[in-house]
């Protein structure tokens, strides 16, 4: 019927969008302190300080099987990652550096989808 035609669910491929930006994050040069989870037993501190640690893996993971109800909840894990690494990390320090720069390729990239939307 027309309702299935005009449905209220996103184009196709603005439901790629989480897909098309996770795959450009993982292969982007500095992505590398966040394609695992953290080693808490190798990281002193890092247990205690961070509650919530995230990575780029376990978004994959969540994204693979459909575990994200919406996009919103895909983009609030993508800034824990970066939350959890500027409260972790000095802004100077290597891994506090990528995590600014990954931070702001992903906030360009984001807003170039959906100019395409
Ligand atoms: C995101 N993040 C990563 C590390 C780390 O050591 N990653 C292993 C890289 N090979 C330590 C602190 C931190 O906040």
């Amino acid at each position: 019927s027309l309702l299935v035609l005009c449905g209220r669910s996103p184009p196709l491929r603005v439901s790629l969008f989480p897909r098309v930006l996770l795959g450009e994050l993982e292969a982007h040069q500095d992505a590398w302190p966040f394609l695992l989870p953290v080693d808490q037993r190798s990281v002193p501190g890092y247990r205690k300080v961070i509650r919530r640690p995230m990575d780029l893996s376990t978004i994959r993971g969540r994204v693979s099987s459909n575990q994200y109800p919406d996009t919103e909840a895909f983009l609030s894990d993508l800034a824990l990652v970066l939350d959890n690494c500027e409260r972790f990390n000095e802004d100077r320090s290597e891994i506090g550096r990528a995590g600014l720069r990954l931070r702001s390729f992903l906030e360009r990239r984001w807003a170039q989808l959906l100019q395409q939307s």
